[in-house]
């Protein structure tokens, strides 16, 4: 596991940013892992203006979003569906076809996670997933108590979760109890996990994700057994680590051939 400390969103976004466009740049059908929630926003910023300005092209990506709530209707604006097309793809030269989340409407909603892992699956899997932390530790919708080897599927949410996602939404009330989530064990199948965390908020989780034990009260521990993971943080979130003086050295002297 990689971890970077950088000293702000924007920063992050910028070798983020590379990380991706040399993706994009490299290979002939990238298949990209989308997230939701704050934290990507500003890589998703990055994307949009290296496209817009730059030409940076995404036609030949094909992207997977991580999760998705169950019972908003089909374009609800904070379904996660939604929330992508305005932030990122609707912005950019991807066409809509080639972007898929998990189906949160789906009347067989058993049967929609193995559908959606199959899917990826198809589509040769995910090449690079951006990730965020919820301040519980999880990553995607995997509460606290997901199996580390969970593939996509119903999941119910934490109050917590709810409370810190009411902001989206006009009222507590309104943000859904259920979500369709990819598993820890699908998120472990992406070759390159690239997850983001930034502010105080997220110190305690970030901690407990890298330095802590591998388990699954903090679902994001689980990627500490994944081959290649980076972590870029910004000083807050990165707060509560004691290993950073070493982790600032071994970013300060990585070899340039590595890429990210
Ligand atoms: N399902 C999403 C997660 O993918 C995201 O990581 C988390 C944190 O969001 P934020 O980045 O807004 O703190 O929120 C939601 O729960």
């Amino acid at each position: 596991m990689e971890i970077v400390i950088l000293k702000s969103a924007d920063e992050i976004a910028t070798v983020v940013g590379d990380a991706i466009e040399d993706l994009l740049r490299t290979h002939e059908a990238p298949v990209l892992g989308l997230a939701t929630g704050s934290s990507p926003l500003p890589v998703y910023r990055e994307l949009v203006r290296r496209h817009t300005e730059e030409g940076l092209s995404l036609a030949h990506a094909r992207a997977f979003l991580l999760d998705e709530y169950v019972g908003l209707p089909h374009g609800h604006p904070e379904s996660y569906r939604e929330v992508i097309r305005r932030e990122l793809t609707g912005l950019v030269d991807i066409d809509e076809s080639r972007v898929q989340g998990p189906d949160g409407g789906s009347d067989d909603i058993a049967s929609a996670g193995p559908r959606y892992d199959e899917a990826i699956r198809a589509a040769g899997g995910v090449d690079l997933q951006l990730l965020g932390i919820g301040s519980d530790g999880h990553i995607a919708f995997n509460e606290p108590g997901s199996s580390l080897a969970s593939r996509t599927r119903l999941k119910t949410l934490t109050e917590q979760t709810r409370q810190d996602n009411a902001r989206f939404f006009d009222h507590v009330d309104d943000v859904p109890y259920h979500v369709l989530t990819q598993g820890l064990g699908t998120i472990m199948e992406a070759r390159h996990l690239v997850l983001v965390a930034t502010g105080a908020g997220k110190a305690e989780a970030v901690a407990a994700m890298v330095e802590g034990p591998v388990s699954q009260l903090c679902p994001g521990s689980v990627t500490q057994m994944h081959p290649h993971v980076t972590v870029l943080l910004d000083e807050d979130a990165a707060a509560g680590l004691r290993l950073t003086d070493y982790y600032r050295h071994a970013y300060a002297h990585k070899p340039a051939w590595q890429g990210l």
